[in-house]
């Protein structure tokens, strides 16, 4: 519940207006119907009183405004609402641990966050503020003025709500496992759709659209009889509502044959009040199902939001760090029990340039992810300039560092904006940096130079333009410790070394980790550390490690025919 209980409190004010606002409305209407009952008796009986009259238009006149007025917090708040579910989501990603993070995937978060928003968005709304300043104040309202007419009435209507009671009951319960039936087709029907529209390279060649029409078209079916029968449970239960309400006004109508003494104005009094006191538990019932529906999804958002945190991003750390050499000892690391990085023991000095090599899957992208604190270590040590790593304030410690990965970071905007973000940058100063990158040639020939839109994730690039891209910007960094995961991986051999060799040289005086499957880009580096199953076992300079290491060699030799992966 915290969830909504901090939505309500950063907007109680409007929260506040917009629930006073409402029960005023209802108050109103409530009243004016009242009003009209004792003007119509009185002129009836030739006696109207004009200050009567006059409350009843202005009660009329006010609710009309005060309906158009309802309008601004009802649409600020209802929007508002929903994006601050959303940004308390982003907030809980700023700090989630980066564990849980990687076991529930981008494409599952991002759906739950949207459904949780407007889930939330809609508890609130349609249930929660609804029965506050609209349902109970009807209810209530209506209840009071039908007492004053005639006390008899109200103990129908008690009756009367008995049997919605039971009737509602029943037809509601067919409702919600219909609606449930429904929902998950509709989830599993747009998780198809979506998948056939980004896929359509895998799917197109595997031949699989076909069977996915196909699935598709049986979940159709499925939706649209399950919708049909939503709708007559629906009215199905309106109209048990409706001929209810009916055998009320029939008994109010026959009042005088009951020897209820009813005036004219009572009886269209009674006719309307009537419905007013039925509609909100006839909407309640309704609203009530939505929301069980709707917390289904909330629960799921509100379940992210309690994930645990990574407290280490802001803990409090008075360390002031005088250099990036990195000290790693014994470190030992274990995805669900399966060791991936076993005892390792690495020295990098700040300036010196290093690289980590082996097979796919040997775990060189997890030392360099428990380098960067993504991850925990569960035994060893890491110490960055003398500090273990553990009692680093994240937050600050990646000010001072890069890190591109293998997909490259590339964002829908343009150029320089990939490159520079916002910043003022001469374009002379940029230019130098894309020709170390090997990209200014190409930059120089597009019409719009650095201000080219390069599309949603970079699609006008090819793979290593987009990864040539990424590395511009490391330039741009003020980083002492520059990290490079496989991040010049889809370029050419040519490109690749001579792009590493720029690197190299102009970072001389920064720590550089690298991980390279293509040794020839990594040549010059200080020293590589060769890992093989969750193993260090080898390190030393490229000829040393041509010299000693058998496994180095092998990669060496599967990297120059390019079959090593
Ligand atoms: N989130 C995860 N959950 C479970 N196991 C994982 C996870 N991430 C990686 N692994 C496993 O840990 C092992 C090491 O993975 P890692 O990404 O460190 O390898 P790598 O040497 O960088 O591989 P590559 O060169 O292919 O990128 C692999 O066997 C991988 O399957």
């Amino acid at each position: 519940m915290s969830s909504f209980f901090d939505v309500i409190k950063k907007n109680a004010g409007l929260v506040m207006s917009y629930l006073l606002l409402g029960i005023v409305i209802v108050f109103c209407e409530t009243f004016s119907v009242n009003l009209f009952q004792r003007i119509l008796d009185s002129i009836t009986l030739k006696s109207v009183d004009i200050g009567e009259i006059i409350l009843y238009s202005t009660l009329l006149i006010l609710g009309y405004i005060l309906n158009y007025v309802d309008n601004y917090p009802t649409t600020k708040l209802s929007s508002k609402i929903y994006l601050d579910f959303k940004i308390n989501a982003i907030r809980k990603i700023r700090t989630i641990d980066y564990k849980e993070y990687q076991k529930l995937g981008t494409g599952k978060i991002l759906q739950l966050i949207e459904n949780g928003s407007n889930a939330g968005r809609n508890i609130l709304f349609e249930y929660g503020f609804r029965i506050i300043r609209e349902l109970i104040p009807s209810l209530m309202f209506s209840l009071f003025f039908i007492a004053q007419i005639d006390i008899r009435i109200m103990y129908i209507i008690f009756v009367g709500y008995i049997l919605v009671f039971i009737v509602t009951n029943i037809l509601l319960k067919c409702l919600y496992s219909v609606k449930k039936e429904v929902l998950i087709n509709e989830e599993g029907f747009n998780r198809k759709l979506t998948r056939g529209f980004m896929e359509l390279v895998v799917f197109r060649i595997y031949r699989r659209f076909e069977n996915e029409i196909k699935q598709c078209v049986n979940m159709e079916d499925n939706i649209v009889r399950g919708k049909s029968k939503l709708v007559m449970i629906h009215e199905a239960f309106f109209t048990a509502f409706a001929v209810l309400i009916g055998i009320v006004k029939i008994i109010i109508l026959c009042a005088q044959f009951l020897g209820w003494n009813l005036s004219v104005g009572e009886i269209v009094a009674l006719l309307t009040l009537v419905d007013k006191a039925y509609t909100p538990i006839a909407i309640f019932n309704v609203i009530y199902i939505e929301k069980k529906l709707e917390q289904i999804a909330y629960e799921r958002y509100k379940e992210f939001l309690d994930l645990p945190n990574d407290t280490a991003l802001e803990q409090v750390d008075n360390n002031k760090i005088e250099n990036y050499n990195i000290e790693i000892k014994g470190l030992c690391y274990s995805y669900n029990k399966r060791q991936v990085v076993n005892n390792i023991d690495i020295n990098v000095k700040t300036g010196e340039a290093v690289a980590f090599v082996g097979e796919s899957g040997s775990g060189k992208s997890t030392i360099i992810k428990l380098i960067l604190g993504l991850l925990k270590y569960q035994n060893g040590s890491i110490k960055i300039g003398g500090i273990e790593l553990s009692k680093l304030n994240l937050n600050k410690f990646y000010t001072k560092i890069s890190y591109i990965s293998q997909d490259s970071p590339i964002f829908d905007g343009t150029i320089r904006e990939n490159i520079v973000f916002d910043r003022k940058i001469k374009d002379e100063d940029i230019m130098k940096v894309l020709d170390l990158v090997e990209l200014k040639e190409y930059v120089c020939s597009l019409p719009e130079g650095l201000d080219t839109e390069i599309g949603e994730k970079g699609q006008m690039l090819s793979g290593g333009e987009k990864q040539r891209l990424a590395l511009a910007r490391v330039f741009f960094d003020e980083s002492e410790l520059i990290i490079l995961d496989e991040a010049t991986s889809a370029m050419d051999n040519l490109t690749e070394s001579a792009i590493m060799n720029n690197i190299l040289k102009y970072f001389s005086n920064r720590t550089l980790l690298i991980i390279a499957h293509r040794l020839n880009s990594i040549e010059k580096v200080d020293r590589i550390y060769a890992i093989k199953d969750a193993n260090l076992i080898a390190e030393g300079t490229f000829a040393e490690m041509l010299d000693k290491s058998e496994y180095f060699k092998q990669l060496w030799t599967a990297s120059q025919s390019e079959d090593y992966k």
